[in-house]
This record gives C-alpha cells, sequence and structure tokens, in this order.
C-alpha cells in the first residue's frame, strides 16, 4: 500500500511516533510478513452462497471477529480522534478498545460502540490506574484489558530523533505544557508483577483480558491468575525488537490456553484473509491497529470506515474461496501444514 502521503498528513514527530517500531523494526515488518507465509489450503464445491463473519467473544455473539486495537493520542492523527475510530467500529460492527492514553473522555467514546472494552496501563500511582478501572466501569464498558509488555517504552529511536511531544491523554488529569513520549512512558509502574493481577481483576468487576502475551507458559498462568482472556500481542513491534511474532506465538498459546479463555492476537494483520488465518490458528478474534489510523489521518471517521469495510469485504471474500463459509468453523485444517 503506498502510504507515502501520512508523513506529508501527520508531519515527522507524529508520523514517526505511530507508523514506527522499536530499535531496528525487525519485529515491525515481520508482523506483516508472518501472516503472509501462512499459506491457506482452499476446499471447492462448497456451498458459500451464505456467509457469516461471527464470532463469540466472551461469552456473547458479535457481529465480526474483527477488533480496533487500543491507540494512543488520536487527536494527533484526525482532530476527531478516538470518536473517529469508535464511530469506524460501531458502523461497522467492529469491536473496540479505548486505550487509557485516550484524548477523548472514555465517557464520551463508551456510549459510541457497542460492548466497548478499556485498555489500562498500571501506573506508579496505582490510584490513577484504579481510577480510571472504576470510570470504565461506571461508563458500561464491558471489559478490562490490561496491557502488560510496556513495563518501560521500548527503544524508539524515530521518538529519541523528532522529540515528538504529546497533548495529554484526558484520563491522567494533568496539567502544563505537552510532554515527550519518554516523559508521559516514565509513569508507568515497572514492578507490576503477577501478584497484582488478581487485585485487579477484583477491582475491575468486568472480565479481565491481559495484552501482550507470548508464551503459552504466561498464557497458562494468566488463565491460572483468573484472565478470561489473552490477547497475543508483540505491541505492534514498539516494544522489545526481534521477539517473535503474534503469528508465530498464537498455535502454542492456543494449545496451552486449551479453550480455558478467550484468544485473541494482533500485529500486522492489514488483510481479510491475515483475519482468516489468525480465526484458522485458534484465535476468536483479531485486532487491528494503524490501518485504522492511516484511514483517520485520510479522512476521519469516514477514513476508519472505509479501512474496516475494506477488511470486512476481504474476509468475506476468503470465507467464499476458502469453503469455510462461517468464520467460527474456521480451524488449522484450512492451513497448508495441515492438508
Ligand atoms: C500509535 C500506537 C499507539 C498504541 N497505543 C497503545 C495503547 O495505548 N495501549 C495498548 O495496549 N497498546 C497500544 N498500542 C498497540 C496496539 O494496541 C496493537 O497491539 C498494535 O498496534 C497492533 O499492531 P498493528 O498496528 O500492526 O496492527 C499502540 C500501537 C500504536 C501503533
Ligand atoms: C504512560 C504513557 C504510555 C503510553 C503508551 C502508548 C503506547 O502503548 C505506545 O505508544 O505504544
Amino acid at each position: 500500500m503506498d502510504d507515502t502521503d501520512l508523513l506529508d498528513i501527520l508531519g515527522d514527530g507524529a508520523h514517526g511516533y505511530f507508523a514506527g517500531g522499536a530499535g531496528d523494526e525487525i519485529t515491525l515488518r515481520a508482523n506483516e510478513t508472518s501472516w503472509s507465509q501462512v499459506r491457506l489450503a482452499p476446499r471447492v464445491l462448497v456451498d458459500v452462497s451464505e456467509r457469516d463473519p461471527s464470532v463469540t467473544l466472551l461469552g456473547k455473539q458479535r457481529p465480526s471477529p474483527i477488533v480496533v486495537a487500543p491507540m494512543a493520542y488520536q487527536k494527533h492523527v484526525c482532530p476527531d480522534g478516538e470518536l473517529a475510530s469508535a464511530r469506524g467500529a460501531a458502523r461497522t460492527g467492529s469491536g473496540y478498545v479505548l486505550s487509557s492514553q485516550t484524548t477523548t473522555a472514555p465517557t464520551v467514546v463508551g456510549p459510541e460502540v457497542s460492548d466497548p472494552w478499556f485498555q489500562l496501563y498500571v501506573f506508579r500511582d496505582r490510584q490513577v490506574s484504579l481510577d480510571l478501572v472504576a470510570q470504565a466501569r461506571e461508563s458500561g464498558y464491558e471489559a478490562l484489558v490490561l496491557t502488560v509488555d510496556f513495563p518501560v517504552a521500548g527503544w524508539r529511536e524515530r521518538d529519541k530523533r523528532t522529540g515528538f511531544r504529546v497533548e495529554h491523554p484526558v484520563a491522567l488529569n494533568l496539567d502544563g505544557p505537552p510532554l515527550t513520549t519518554e516523559e508521559l512512558f516514565a509513569l508507568h509502574d515497572p514492578s507490576l508483577t503477577w501478584d497484582d493481577i488478581g487485585a485487579f481483576a477484583e477491582a475491575a468487576g468486568m472480565p479481565l483480558l491481559l495484552k501482550g502475551v507470548l508464551r503459552p507458559d504466561d498464557a497458562e498462568r494468566a488463565v491460572d491468575a483468573g484472565a478470561a482472556g489473552i490477547i497475543v500481542s508483540n505491541h505492534g513491534g514498539r516494544q522489545l525488537d526481534t521477539v517473535l511474532t503474534g503469528a508465530e506465538a498464537l498455535p502454542p498459546i492456543v494449545d496451552a490456553v486449551a479453550g480455558r479463555a478467550d484468544v485473541l492476537v494482533d500485529g500486522g494483520i492489514r488483510r481479510g484473509w491475515d483475519v482468516a488465518k489468525a480465526l484458522a490458528l485458534g484465535a476468536d478474534a483479531a485486532l487491528v491497529g494503524r490501518p485504522v489510523l492511516w484511514g483517520m489521518a485520510r479522512g476521519g471517521e469516514e477514513g476508519a470506515v472505509a479501512v474496516l469495510e475494506q477488511l470486512h469485504a476481504e474476509l468475506d471474500s476468503t470465507l467464499a474461496l476458502l469453503g469455510v463459509p462461517n468464520a467460527r468453523d474456521l480451524d488449522r485444517g484450512a492451513l497448508v501444514s495441515q492438508v
């Protein structure tokens, strides 16, 4: 996809922050290529005249397996910020996760989309995080996504070069001039451990998902700690460079979890057939990040809708051509290694 216009639209600082990854950006690139290396094995002569992309998530039927990933500071992408992405999700039947680094209040975004989830970071001032949990619960969010792959920020050379400064996330109630990403990231609590997860699960009062898990043993520990779901993710290649990709990490995690919790995946999902591959490898849903931001940068809410509509149309085409008309029937039998 030609994205040379994005640098002009966003400028060097914002473009570097939103598009960039950690280190040499090896994982950032691998995220996309590893989906393209998973090969589909279509079945022929199947009646595909009716297709159904719906899936079950947290015990509830959802119209789509596509979920908009939590992403920070969206007013730097387009003036409507998180309202544009949330409305895009609502208009296309996609799921939606609001970042705790939102530039639009959770109370304002929540009513725009059905069954939104709220993503949480744990700050050094734990009360700030607990207040956010209470706010999410009172605003009707369906689930809490606790991101666990950010004890410290990744080594992000683009941000170091540009010194990009961020409009304050509304949920943090900060005064004063905009901060650099490094200053904001320093608010994180690097001492968070498994011992703390139970307390957050209890405070949540709603299903808890852990986002940023890449190992089967950690996934099992998350389930034992009470997680209702796991999001297999390397944070879009923005944390530790050269780690494994979502496509690589997913199958052993699905096997380890063995149906005891929902498993979602993200990183580099760019096409509807990537979504189908994620489901075939055992995911219950797939999150999409940057493509939604690029739609917003080009066309605000309409741009987000266009990106999500295209992903859904590609998924529909994949279900038909693969000979698996119902997304919930996708399994490893649809992949080359199983033929
Ligand atoms: C600009 C940007 C900001 C992000 N902010 C958050 C965040 O606030 N919380 C979080 O859990 N993940 C955050 N992520 C990670 C995404 O939720 C997701 O894991 C990743 O973007 C998926 O990869 P993709 O962009 O290749 O689709 C962010 C990603 C990007 C690109
Ligand atoms: C306390 C600020 C943390 C913001 C992290 C946003 C993010 O996840 C990312 O940039 O990646």
